[in-house]
C-alpha cells in the first residue's frame, strides 16, 4: 500500500514557510497547517497555501461539545481542506455531529479521529484515568470512530499493524510520531516509528514536522524522506 508524506508545517511565520513551501512545490503533495499558522494567519493562509498547488490538512483537533463541534465543521468545510482533524475522545456523539456537518459543507473532507497522541505513552493515559495501554485504548477509540462515521484516524505507527486487523481496510491510517532514527529522540514524541519502518507498517500517510524543518536544508530532508517511502 502506498504511503504518501505530509509536511507539518509547524513554523512561527509565513516569512519562514515560503522558502520550504516554494522549493517543495511539485515535488511534495501534502501540508498540514496546525494550530501554530492558524491561529496566526488564519483561513486566508489557508487558501493561500493550497492556491501554491498543495493539498490542505488543517489539523484543528476540534474537541468540544457536539453542537459547537458540528457548528465548526460547518464553518470550516467551505475551506479548500482535504483533512481535518477531530479528538476521538469527543466521544460518538461529537463524531455523529461533525460527520453531518461535513458531509453537508464539503462531501470530499476526510475526517480524521485523533486517537492516542503520539506524545503520550501509558503513564500519560494513567495521569489522566486511563487504566489501559496506549495500543488498547486506540483500538478503543478507532472502533468507536469507525462505528460514528469516520474513514480515517491519527494514531502511532506503533498501532498501526492492530488496527489494520480490525478496521475496513479502506480506513485511512495517517501517522505522526515519526523520527527517522526511529527512537524518541528526548522531544516530546514518545510512541515512534521511522518513515520506512511506518509505511511498511501500513500506514496511509506519515506527518513530520521537525524532522525536516529543524534540518540544515528542509527541503533536501523533505525530499530523503519521500524517497525512503518510495524504497519502502
Ligand atoms: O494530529 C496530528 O497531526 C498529531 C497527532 C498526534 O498524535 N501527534 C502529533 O505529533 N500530531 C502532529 O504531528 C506533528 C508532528 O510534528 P513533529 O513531532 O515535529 O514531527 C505536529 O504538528 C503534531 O501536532
Amino acid at each position: 500500500m502506498p504511503c504518501d508524506l505530509i509536511l507539518a508545517l509547524d513554523v512561527p511565520t509565513r516569512e519562514e514557510a515560503a522558502p520550504i513551501l516554494r522549493q517543495l512545490r511539485g515535488q511534495l503533495r501534502w501540508v498540514k497547517l496546525g494550530l501554530q499558522m492558524f491561529t496566526a494567519y488564519g483561513p486566508n493562509y489557508v487558501r493561500e497555501v493550497a492556491g501554491m498547488g498543495f493539498d490542505i490538512f488543517l489539523d484543528l483537533k476540534l474537541h468540544d461539545i457536539p453542537n459547537t463541534v458540528g457548528k465548526a465543521v460547518e464553518s470550516l468545510g467551505p475551506l479548500p481542506i482535504k483533512m481535518l482533524t477531530l479528538h476521538t475522545s469527543g466521544g460518538g456523539e461529537m463524531m455523529r455531529f461533525a460527520k453531518a456537518a461535513q458531509e453537508k459543507t464539503n462531501p470530499n473532507l476526510l475526517l480524521l479521529g485523533v486517537t492516542v497522541l503520539t506524545s503520550t505513552d501509558a503513564a500519560g493515559l494513567n495521569e489522566i484515568g486511563v487504566g489501559v495501554s496506549p495500543a488498547e485504548q486506540v483500538a478503543r477509540l478507532g472502533k468507536l470512530a469507525t462505528v460514528s462515521g469516520l474513514r480515517g484516524l491519527v494514531c502511532s505507527p506503533l498501532e498501526v499493524e492492530l488496527l489494520r486487523r480490525t478496521l475496513p481496510a479502506s480506513t485511512q491510517l495517517v501517522t505522526p510520531g515519526i523520527r527517522p532514527s526511529g527512537e524518541a529522540g528526548g522531544d516530546d514524541q514518545k510512541r515512534v516509528m521511522s518513515p520506512a519502518e511506518a509505511a511498511r507498517a501500513g500506514s496511509s500517510y506519515i506527518v513530520v514536522g521537525r524532522p525536516i524543518l529543524k534540518a540544515a536544508d528542509p527541503a533536501a530532508a523533505a525530499r530523503a524522506i519521500l524517497a525512503e517511502l518510495n524504497g519502502a
